[in-house]
């Protein structure tokens, strides 16, 4: 049996405004029947129809949200996903006072008979007009020596026209928290505006990244089902964002390599290692299954039986047996590896940027689909998976240090 204090997540921001019981949180001014009404007035009238995949997306930003919307923005949120996901109030009112449960109460029987489909729309369109703050942290623009002002985990500089998104946690191994799976996300959404021509990835420390934090799947109230859906739509984002990727995306594989920090390499169009670095994706034995399309991409790179080895027997490889399977592009000493990798970078960089942009397109614009296809079903599975007694005895194992791998 799972208890709640096993899998109790780690959610440094606010989250879901999306749940009843998360805007609790906020300390919600009454807003009035009045002004709700006028909300719903002005944005009813959209024809479009919003996919199930746009709303949850949506409904993903909304968590995102680095400043707050304000209260009035909150209970529309909340009346439109209430209206959406379960059709018209269907609550008793609240007592008096409860002044927060009457203004949710209100805000949402003031939608009387609105469509479930129209609800959805109008909290994607919401969310849409809502978005200057929502990538705040992140901007656009000249990449010059930012970094995501509220990410010490996730570091964002910039160096002769190329963007360097560094995995910044050396303490824990670069291991990857539900946090940074968002910025990083954001970052290459940045990435992909800026004036640079190459991003690259790479890690702080002795390690690229041993994967994602073990510790995501702890300590969380609030139901399993929940949180593994919000995991499973968070990876899926992360994912799609490598996939999406226009411009050159180079990783510097500054040392060992564990699960997701491997499986996206597939994705990457140049991965240069350190003769330290090793690629290990021990799925199996965390009860789990391949992700960051791995499923799909290494069999292509490597043959199916050399992805076997590594995805299902979980074998760990060398930088030089990497390279050999094409995982890797090139392998440099340790001592060299930053300066000779960094004057490869400069000099690519300089190629002008909208050529390689386009020879990027040219490569990888035809299989996007299908990635975008293995990712969601990739998503689907491990969310059964994270339930499994096998998965959670794996995480309990690794915290009671019998674990390591
Ligand atoms: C929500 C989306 C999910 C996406 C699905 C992703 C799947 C994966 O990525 S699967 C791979 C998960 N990663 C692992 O299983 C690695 C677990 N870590 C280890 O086995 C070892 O820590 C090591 C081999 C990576 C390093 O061993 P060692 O050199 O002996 O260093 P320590 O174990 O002492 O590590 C120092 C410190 O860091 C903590 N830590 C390291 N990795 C993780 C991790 N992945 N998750 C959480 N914590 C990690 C480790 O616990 C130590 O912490 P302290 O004891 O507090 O110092």
């Amino acid at each position: 049996m799972h208890t709640h204090s096993q899998f109790r997540w780690l959610v440094r921001r606010g989250a879901g405004v999306a749940c009843g019981t998360r805007h609790q949180i906020w300390a919600i001014a009454l807003g009035g029947r009045s002004l709700v009404s006028k909300w719903f007035s002005s944005s009813s009238r959209t024809a479009m129809v919003a996919s199930e995949k746009d709303f949850e997306n949506a409904v993903h930003q909304v968590k995102l949200l680095k400043e707050d919307p304000g209260n009035d923005a909150k209970l529309k949120l909340y009346a439109l996903y209430k209206q959406a996901t379960e059709g018209p109030c269907n609550v008793p009112k609240p007592r008096v006072f409860d002044f927060l449960g009457r203004a949710k109460w209100d805000a949402w029987t003031a939608l009387g008979s609105l469509p479930k489909e129209t609800a959805r729309q109008n909290y994607v369109d919401f969310v849409s007009s809502l978005r200057p703050s929502l990538t705040s942290s992140s901007g656009e623009g000249p990449a010059a020596h930012r970094s995501l002002p509220e990410s010490e985990d996730v570091v964002v500089t910039s160096k002769d026209s190329i963007t360097v998104i560094t995995l910044n946690r050396p303490a824990k191994k670069n291991a990857i928290t539900y946090q940074m799976y968002q910025d990083i996300t954001l970052a290459l959404k940045a990435a992909s505006k800026d004036n640079s021509t190459i991003t690259v990835f790479t890690g702080n420390g002795n390690y690229y990244s041993s994967g994602n934090d073990l510790s995501n799947f702890s300590n969380r109230s609030g139901s399993l089902q929940q949180m593994y859906a919000e995991s499973a739509l968070t990876l899926r984002n992360f994912v799609d964002s490598f996939i999406d990727f226009p411009k050159p995306l180079v990783a510097l594989v500054n040392g060992p390599a564990v699960g997701i920090a491997v499986t996206v390499l597939g994705l990457f169009d140049a991965v240069y290692a350190s003769d330290r670095a090793t690629f290990h994706t021990p799925f199996s034995s965390l009860g789990i299954t391949p992700e960051g399309c791995s499923s799909y991409t290494f069999p292509k790179i490597m043959g199916p039986a050399k992805a076997a080895e590594m995805l299902i027997f979980g074998k760990k490889i060398t930088a030089r047996e990497a390279c050999a399977q094409g995982l890797v592009t090139e392998v440099f000493p340790h001592n060299t590896f930053q300066k000779e990798a960094w004057a490869r970078l400069t000099a690519y960089a300089k190629n002008p940027p909208k050529a390689m942009r386009i020879g990027k397109q040219l490569l990888r614009s035809f299989g996007k689909e299908t990635l975008h296809a293995v990712n969601a079903e990739e998503c689907r599975v491990l969310q059964e998976r994270w339930l499994s007694e096998e998965c959670v005895n794996a995480i309990q194992t690794f915290f009671s240090k019998k674990g390591k791998l």
